[in-house]
């Protein structure tokens, strides 16, 4: 193999980081808000920017910082319509720019309960999980994967570990009833050929949520490993317009107190919720012969 000393630029992106927007939609008394961290990178040529000092390609980081705020004025939508404008936006304005990464997390809100009703204008976090969506622009490719992360689920039975080798390291007992808990993160990818103009995020993003905690709940969990395949199945068999969807779950693990030093029996009721370490459960689920799509993956750590 012969070495060359030639230095040249590799694989790059820039763009601005973490653009925290709020919107407010105020068309009446009863405000909606809207809430997103926002990073937008482009992908092209910047070679001139790199090798010579020369931006003349370079649209500034805070350019793209101003084009979200501007583009949240008409409204956000959803995170992953909105993510589609900003890709549109750079790749079609700039001819040097052939494609980028625009990701975001969404937080939501709820009403604040007043008196029974919800409120017009004041909102309380719904810490349940953030919502995520990526953009991949690649040429005439655009890759969309949407998500949640932080969703902690939790059941108190129907969930067991058996049959697992023994070696003179295992220690663990067999249980057919011990408690499942785990934070998923999951990332679902849409097919390349979808018309993403005619699509509703939002119901898509709610239905989906609503089938991964049914299928976390609906079996007996031989496995979080089992469960995980539960809840993925579950989306792909609803949705076909995705085609793979990647999980990491940690497993939360409960144990059993022993409560005997006091006296007292321990009929599967006390638990110590260790925080450390945890069982990290990570697979795709994905319908056969699909193109795995690596580019739409890259710059996602891990699994998801
Ligand atoms: O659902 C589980 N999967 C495992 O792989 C595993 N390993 C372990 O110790 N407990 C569990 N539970």
């Amino acid at each position: 193999m012969t070495m060359s000393n030639n230095i040249v630029l590799g694989e790059n992106q820039y763009g601005k980081a973490e653009v925290r927007v709020v919107k407010v939609t105020r068309d009446t008394d009863r405000h909606h808000i809207e809430d997103l961290n926002v990073t937008s990178q482009l992908r092209g040529d910047f070679q001139a920017a790199h090798l010579e000092g020369d931006n003349g390609h370079v649209v500034a980081t805070d350019t793209q910082k101003n084009t979200v705020y501007a583009f949240a004025r008409e409204g956000i939508g959803s995170p992953e319509s909105f993510l589609l404008r900003l890709a549109d936006h750079f790749t079609g304005g700039f001819d040097w720019v052939t494609g980028g990464r625009w990701e975001a997390e969404a937080y939501s809100w709820d009403r604040i309960q007043a008196h029974g009703e919800g409120h017009d204008h004041s909102f309380v976090r719904n810490g349940q999980e953030v919502r995520t969506a990526v953009v991949v622009r690649d040429g005439a490719t655009t890759h969309l994967i949407s998500g949640l992360k932080d969703l902690t689920v939790l059941k108190t039975t129907q969930s067991g570990f058996v049959g697992y080798p023994r070696d003179k390291y295992t220690t663990l007992p067999e249980t057919t009833d011990r408690i499942l808990a785990t934070d998923v993160s999951a990332r679902w990818r849409y097919n390349t050929n979808l018309d993403f103009a005619g699509t509703d995020f939002n119901k898509s993003y709610e239905d989906i949520k609503a089938l991964l905690l049914e299928g976390f709940t609906e079996n007996y969990s031989h496995a979080l490993q089992q469960t995980l395949f539960d809840m993925g199945k579950k989306v792909l068999e609803a949705h076909s317009e995705v085609d793979e969807i990647k999980f990491s779950m940690p497993n939360k693990h409960h144990f059993l107190v022993d409560l005997s030093p006091f006296g007292l029996d321990n009929p599967n009721e006390v638990f110590f919720a260790a925080d450390r370490p945890y069982g990290l459960i990570e697979a795709t689920v994905q319908r056969e012969n699909i193109d795995a799509a690596p580019v739409a993956w890259s710059g996602i750590a891990g699994f998801c």
